[in-house]
């Protein structure tokens, strides 16, 4: 089994460079587990309470619980992940049911900053891209996504996004085995990470 680790700061391309990446593989091989399904459940707050929470601080993430899930594939039983909610902000009451596979990805904004969570990592990947770049895709996608307005997505970025960034994300970037820049949308990139993982599925 191989486990890759993919952070960078919101808006960097995670999820589409995971995308390109998974959309060559076959499908019975790879699972994808994002961090945003491990956010902690606030189903005890009211909405406004959940308006005030730093969702860019480690605290604001359940770590134990994404650990003890990945412990969980890596010894071959399957999983039940939370599903959360952009809009309600806060957990949903299913779970989606994960097997474990050859290769499985867990992409992040903080998914390096937690040391024991990193060490389960076999590959480490940072992915790159400017932070003016980041914010404009972060507007765009969370007007038309996220149900956010204007105005309380940049409040955010200034409070908790870039803060909570500089403070913990771009200095886990050191511990990244390959930083991909992405700009631009990076192909070459994409094809070396493909290639490693099909070099490991070829393996037995
Ligand atoms: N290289 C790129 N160039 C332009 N837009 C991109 C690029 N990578 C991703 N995007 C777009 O930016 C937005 C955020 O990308 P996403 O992959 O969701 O980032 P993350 O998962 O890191 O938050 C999406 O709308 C996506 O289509
Ligand atoms: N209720 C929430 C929870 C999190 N966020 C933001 O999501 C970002 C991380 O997701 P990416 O897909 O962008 O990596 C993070 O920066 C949080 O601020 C949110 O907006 N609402």
């Amino acid at each position: 089994m191989l486990i890759i680790g993919i952070a960078g700061g919101t808006g960097c391309g995670k999820t589409t460079v995971v995308n390109q990446i998974v959309n060559e593989l076959p499908e019975n091989e790879v699972v994808v587990i994002s961090q945003d399904s491990y956010y902690n459940d606030l189903a005890h707050l009211t909405k406004e309470e959940r308006n005030l929470v730093n969702f860019d601080h480690p605290n604001s993430i359940d770590f134990d619980l994404l650990i003890s899930h990945l412990k969980e594939l890596r010894a071959g039983k399957p999983i039940h992940i939370p599903v959360y909610s952009f809009v309600e902000e806060t957990r949903m009451p299913e779970t989606i049911l994960k097997h474990p596979k050859n290769v499985i990805i867990v992409e992040g904004i903080l998914v390096l900053v937690n040391p024991e969570l990193r060490e389960l990592f076999d590959i480490k990947i940072f992915v790159h891209a400017d932070s003016d770049e980041r914010l404009i895709r972060r507007l765009q996608r969370d007007l038309k996504e996220r149900g956010h307005d204007i105005d309380k997505v940049l409040y955010r970025y200034q409070t908790a996004v870039k803060p909570m960034h500089n403070q913990f994300i771009e200095p886990s970037k050191e511990f990244a085995d390959i930083i991909i820049p992405n700009n631009h949308y990076n192909t070459v990139a994409v094809d070396i990470v493909r290639t490693i993982i099909n070099e490991k599925l070829l393996t037995p």
